[in-house]
């Protein structure tokens, strides 16, 4: 039997998408704690919505280059499985907050080309996860979150010393050709399962999460 491929739903806001993202068989929920984002969510919110998370789903926050001062206090708040660094934190700071939390850390890499690949080794040395990502055009405002996709060919057949995520440009009609191109056994979706930026669609999430051959082992 085939490895249970594992998916991602990232920039949840609301109850209803991220039902929906439960339902259909998400293993990772993800919540944006990035102000300039449209799927942005304060800290009471993200509580809120975090405590409906069945046990076993891991609730993942993402954050971009984030201080001590914000990570104690929304981490003192909501129920979190898993940091997502979504910024230019280096290896040391990485390493830093995986022992200051004591929570498993997947940090995103972003790629656009092969000179991007080594970033990738160098940090697999300090995290628990990779998150191998589109890297962000130079004038774009968010870091992540852009629905671009880079060459899966540059990856295809690479492996890593830790566990590994596929992002950026997925969507329901391209995500199987991606999974068969790399070899992935985790996905992560955002824009891809939205109608307008910062809006989630549930058929769209359902659809994605079938598309992908997703379960979540419940
Ligand atoms: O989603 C955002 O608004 C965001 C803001 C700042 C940093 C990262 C952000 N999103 C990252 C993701 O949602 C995903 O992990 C990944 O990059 C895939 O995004 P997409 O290409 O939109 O599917």
């Amino acid at each position: 039997m085939g490895a249970v491929m594992r998916v991602k739903i990232c920039g949840l806001s609301n109850v209803e998408t991220l039902n929906a993202a439960v339902t259909a068989g998400a293993a990772y929920v993800g919540f944006v704690f990035f102000t300039k984002s449209p799927r942005h969510v304060l800290v009471e919110q993200a509580r809120t919505l975090a405590q409906t998370v069945p046990v076993g789903i891991c609730k993942v926050a993402l954050t971009v280059n984030a201080d001590d001062a914000f990570l104690d206090e929304m981490l003192e708040s909501v129920p979190i499985d898993m940091l997502q660094l979504h910024g230019s934190e280096t290896p040391d700071r990485v390493a830093d907050l995986r022992t200051r939390y004591g929570l498993p850390i997947m940090k995103a890499v972003g790629i656009a080309d092969a000179d991007d690949l080594p970033a990738i080794a160098d940090y697999a040395q300090v995290v628990d996860q990779l998150l191998i990502d589109a890297k962000p055009p130079k004038n774009a405002d968010l870091p992540g979150g852009n629905g671009l996709a880079f060459d899966w060919r540059l990856i295809a057949g690479r492996r890593w010393a830790v566990p590994w995520m596929l992002a950026g440009g997925l969507r329901p009609d391209n995500v199987a050709e991606a999974i068969r191109l790399t070899g992935a056994q985790q996905v992560d979706v955002s824009s891809g399962v939205e109608t307008t930026p910062g809006i989630k669609d549930e058929k769209m999430i359902a659809e994605f999460i079938r598309a992908a051959g997703g379960k979540n082992g419940h």
